[in-house]
Formats: C-alpha cells, structure tokens, sequence
C-alpha cells in the first residue's frame, strides 16, 4: 500500500498538476593556488516543478526476444497478476526485489516513532511496473512465451502460467547488420527487416508510432537489450554531427543498428537507453538527442560484478585502502555470454567493466599518484552448461599499512537476467519521471528540463553517459545519493546530510522536551516540532504541544 508523503513547508506548492518546489542548492567553488586551496560556499535558489499527472508508460525494447527481455515482461506480468509459484524450497510470490525504485527506501527524517523509511517509490508520483506495456523488435521471431522457455530463467511452474500470457507476444522484424554482433547469432536472425538503411529506420520509427496508436500508451520509451554490438569508428563527416549521421543513414555509411535505433527514437521524440556496452551514442546521435530535447541514457546496465565493485572499491579508497590489483573472472551460458564469446563483442564489455574504478582511485592522491591505476583484468568465458546462471569470482588485492597485504576473494552465483530486469524496470521508470521534471534557477526567466544526456541514470549504468565536460561518477553511494537528493529537491527537502547533529551534542536541540518557544512574534531561528515534522519557525508559529 503506498504511503501518503506531505511536506509540511511553505516552500512546497501542492497545485491540481504540479508539485512547486522551491530549493537552495548548495555547492562550493575551489580555487587552488599553490599549496593554498581557497573554498567559496555558493547558493542558488531553485524552484524544481514536478508534472504528478502519471502518464500511460509503453516501453519497447530492442532484444525483446533474449533472456532479459522476455524476463523483464514476465516479470512484470507475474506482478501484475499476483502469481505464486511452487518450487523445491516452497511457495514463491512475483516481486520486483533488486529494484532501486520498487524494493529500496528513503529516509525522510525521525519523529516519535524514530527514524522513517518509506519506499523510494512513493516519494514522487512515478509510473507503476505493473501497468507498463511491452512492445519490441528481435532478429529472432520467436514468440515471447517460447523465448521464456528459450531463456531458461523461471521455474517451469511459472512459465506454464505465464505461457498463455506471452506466446501472443512476437518480436516485431528489426534491423540486423550482422558485422555488428558475433557471428555465432546468425542461427536466430529469422526476423530481419530488407530495405536501405533509410527505410529501415522508417520502419522503426512507424513501429513506434503503430505501438503508441495501438496500445493506447502515452509516452514511449526505448530500450536497448539487444546484443552487445562491436564499438564503430567516430568517422569525421558520417557520425560526427546530427547532420552528418542523418546523411550517412541516407547514403547507408557504418552505422550500426543500435545508432539506428537511436536516431529513429529520438525522431519520434522517445527516450532512448541503451542497456549494452557498444558506443551507440556516437557524437552525432548526441548532438542529435541535444536538438530534439529528447532523453538518451546508458551505457551498459549495471548489474552484478560491477555493482559490487563500484562499492567495494569506494569501501576500500574511502578507507585510505590501497587496491593494486582487481581481477574479475566470470562464467555463464547465456546467449549473452556466447555473443561475448568473440573478441569484437568480448572488447566492448571489457572496456565498460574495467573505467568503474577510475573516479575512486583519482579521488585519493594519497595512495595514487597521477596516473597510477590498480591492475584490473576483466575476464568472460562462455560455459552453455550453466546458462543465465553467471558465476563470478573477484579478488581484491590491496596495500594496508606498513606494508601489508589485505586480499578479498569473492565468489558470485546469480541467474543474470534476474538482476538486469530490475534495473530495466529502473531506467524506465526513472527516465520517465525526469521527463515530467523542470528547474528554474534564480535569475532565469524559463524552466529547463535536465540535460538530454541524463546522467542521473549513472546510478544504473557501468559506463554512465553525461553531458561534455561532466565529471563521470561511479561510485556507487555517491550515485544513489544523486538520485535521492534530487528526489528530494523536488520536494525541497535537503539533501540527506547523515549527521545526526542532534545526537552528537550535549543537549539534543530537537527534543520535544527542549522546545523552543520563539519569544512575542518574534521570528526565531529555533526549530520546533509541528505535528512530527521539523519545520524551520519563521513567523513566530508556537509550537503545537
Ligand atoms: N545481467 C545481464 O543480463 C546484463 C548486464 C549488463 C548488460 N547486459 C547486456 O544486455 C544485453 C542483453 O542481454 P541478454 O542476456 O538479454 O542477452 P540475449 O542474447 O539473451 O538477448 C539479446 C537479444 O537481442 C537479439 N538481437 C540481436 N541483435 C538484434 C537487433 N539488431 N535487433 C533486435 N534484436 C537483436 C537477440 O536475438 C537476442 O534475443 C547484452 O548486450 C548484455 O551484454 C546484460
Ligand atoms: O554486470 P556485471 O556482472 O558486471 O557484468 C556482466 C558480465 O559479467 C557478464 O559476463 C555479461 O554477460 C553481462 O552482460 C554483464 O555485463
């Protein structure tokens, strides 16, 4: 049951559409001369709006057919109808646990009760996964119930109740250049579209407009899942500029299909992420993106070994830790992983694994001199035995103190695509909301939605796209903490600051017993409580006992 959140500020306008917020938003300028580093604290007043009209959300994914997909939509189907399931070690119920939105919390603050977490997904109206609908493109033409079954994920119990939902669902004819993909993936490509590069992404932007007329949704977003695509070349005059690729697509010059799918979506103003490691966002589908004002996000879910390693690494250079060496081994058999089995494909992945830790090791110049990087080696071996059921094993190699060693060896058994689906969940969901979301910044006439590169998704990608000239963040608290605090910007709440001051004086200034009476009217810069919610007494309000 969702829970009811109200701010109780005046600096928070509920209207009949929008949530109206206004927020200071604190940062510093540092200015470094010498051995002299000079700190400015600056604010800027803010007024953050928030569309709470939930739109129809209908999320097409390129892939539809492989493990993620067809995991990802039945999921949401086993949710959406309330499914159990029997298995070996008892009876199972759909959830969306993995989920930032759906299955994590935020703290809003501590009253009588002490601390309350409510979940993340309530603090904004945001779409709902059960009320998402799936479209899709495959090069394989097998229908979704067949591909569940294909993908050997769920226990056979669920997929028999599953099946009749899904074997209606086929993967729409797509673009397939096989150069792009491993040669081992020929054997599924069935479903192809013919045609010029030109009329292929006609057809892909009709698709999208065909989904949006016949499903009734009211936003489209699209989603990457497909196979991890060799990088292409930045070719000055073909992918450089928006006009340059537009061109090269009419004259059929290398651009690969996930571009393709790029400039197809954006032209039909949808959101585009990309879920797998290739470079799809190639300058000229950026700029792209820019122009249209349309919301392009990836790279690369973020889901396993990397997740853990954008923590562990964080844990260990936070602790004035040294990693020097990072090795990550892992096995699966998955169509994914002998897509990954060729070297073109293997490098795209690699690549995407191994930047994570680059922010965390600069961040300490104590341990690191400029330059200096731990060794970090990222190995994929394809195993069809054990199919989705990746099976990861990390060491951690560091210097402690005066000279010592401290290793970590993991070992890490998940079925792959269970951890990827609610991430997928995530970006749609997330993108979506960042649509509905503008900021005025004091002095500006207009509001301005975030950058069409969103970087806010970083929190869900190995590779975090962001805007030129953006610093990239991978550590993964500080990502989480983007997001929650720019949740709580739009409803002018302060960003979670985890100081607990109240606590770590002699006298708790909060307390209910030491509440402070401001004097006659006068306005007092003392924090009462107001039915449990701290508000900062700025008129004299006495406090409601
Ligand atoms: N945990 C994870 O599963 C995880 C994590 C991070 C990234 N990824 C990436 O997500 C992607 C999908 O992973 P998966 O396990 O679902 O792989 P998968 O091989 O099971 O699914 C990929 C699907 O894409 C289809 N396909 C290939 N080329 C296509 C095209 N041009 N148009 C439409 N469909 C096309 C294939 O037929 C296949 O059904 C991969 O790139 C993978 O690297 C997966
Ligand atoms: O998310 P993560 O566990 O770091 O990385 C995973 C790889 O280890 C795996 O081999 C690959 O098949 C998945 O697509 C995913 O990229």
């Amino acid at each position: 049951m969702p829970v009811n959140i109200h701010i109780n500020s005046p600096n928070v306008k509920y209207t009949d559409g929008h949530i109206v917020s206004q927020y200071s938003y604190h940062t510093t300028s540092v200015h470094r001369e010498g051995n002299t580093i000079t700190v400015t604290p600056q604010t800027t007043e803010m007024t953050f709006c928030t569309e709470t009209r939930v739109p129809r959300l209908g999320v097409m994914l390129v892939g539809w057919g492989g493990n993620n997909g067809t995991t990802v939509t039945a999921a949401v189907l086993a949710n959406k109808l309330g499914l159990t399931w029997r298995t070996k070690t008892g009876v199972m119920e759909a959830n969306y646990f993995g989920s930032l939105l759906q299955s994590s919390t935020i703290c809003l603050g501590s009253g009588s009760e002490g601390e309350v977490n409510v979940p993340l997904r309530d603090i904004l109206p945001m779409v709902q996964p059960n009320d998402i609908v799936f479209d899709g493109w495959d090069i394989s033409s097998m229908d979704l119930g067949s591909a569940m079954d294909r993908a050997q994920v769920f226990d056979w119990s669920l997929q028999e109740q599953l099946r009749p939902h899904m074997s209606g669902m086929k993967p729409r004819p797509t673009i397939y250049i096989p150069d792009f993909i491993a040669a081992n993936q020929e054997s599924r490509a069935d479903n192809v579209l013919t045609g010029t590069m030109a009329e292929q992404v006609e057809q892909i932007r009709a698709d999208i407009r065909d989904f949006r007329q016949s499903s009734g949704v009211d936003k489209v977003i699209v989603l990457w899942t497909a196979n991890t695509e060799r990088f292409c070349d930045i070719i000055p005059g073909v992918n450089d500029t928006a006009q340059n690729l537009l061109a090269a697509i009419q004259t059929g010059a290398e651009v690969s299909p996930s571009t393709l799918f790029a400039v197809a979506s954006i032209l039909e103003d949808c959101a585009y992420i990309n879920g797998s490691p290739q470079n799809t966002f190639v300058p000229g589908a950026i700029e792209l993106a820019v122009q249209k004002g349309v919301f392009i996000g990836g790279d690369d879910f973020k889901s396993g070994q990397t997740k853990i390693k954008s923590v562990l690494v964080d844990f260990l250079v936070s602790s004035g830790i040294k990693p020097t060496s990072i090795v990550s081994y892992n096995h699966l058999g998955n169509n994914d992983g002998k897509n990954l089995s060729a070297p073109a494909q293997f490098r795209s992945k690699e690549i995407s694994k191994s930047n994570v830790v680059d922010d965390m090791v600069k961040s300490n110049p104590i341990l690191y001199r400029p330059g200096e990087n731990p060794d970090h080696c990222v190995v994929i071996k394809y195993v069809p035995c054990v199919g989705d059921s990746k099976r990861a094993m990390d060491e951690y190699t560091s210097e402690i103190m005066m000279g010592g060693t401290n290793t970590i060896a993991m070992h890490n058994t998940c079925e792959d695509s269970l951890l990827a689906s609610p991430i997928i969940l995530d970006l749609v969901i997330l993108t979506e909301l960042c649509q509905r979301v503008t900021v005025q910044p004091q002095g500006e006439k207009d509001f301005q939605s975030f950058h069409s590169v969103l970087a806010l998704l970083s929190f869900l990608c190995k590779a975090p796209l962001v805007p030129s000239g953006s610093p990239v963040i991978n550590a993964f608290f500080r990502q989480r903490a983007s997001i929650i605090n720019i949740l709580r910007a739009c409803l002018s709440l302060p960003p979670q600051n985890h100081m607990l001051l109240e606590h770590k004086l002699q006298r708790n200034f909060l307390s209910p017993y030491n509440t402070y009476i401001a004097d006659n009217g006068a306005a007092s810069k003392k924090v009462v409580h107001t039915n449990g919610v701290h508000v900062p007494q700025t008129n004299g309000i006495h406090a409601r006992e």
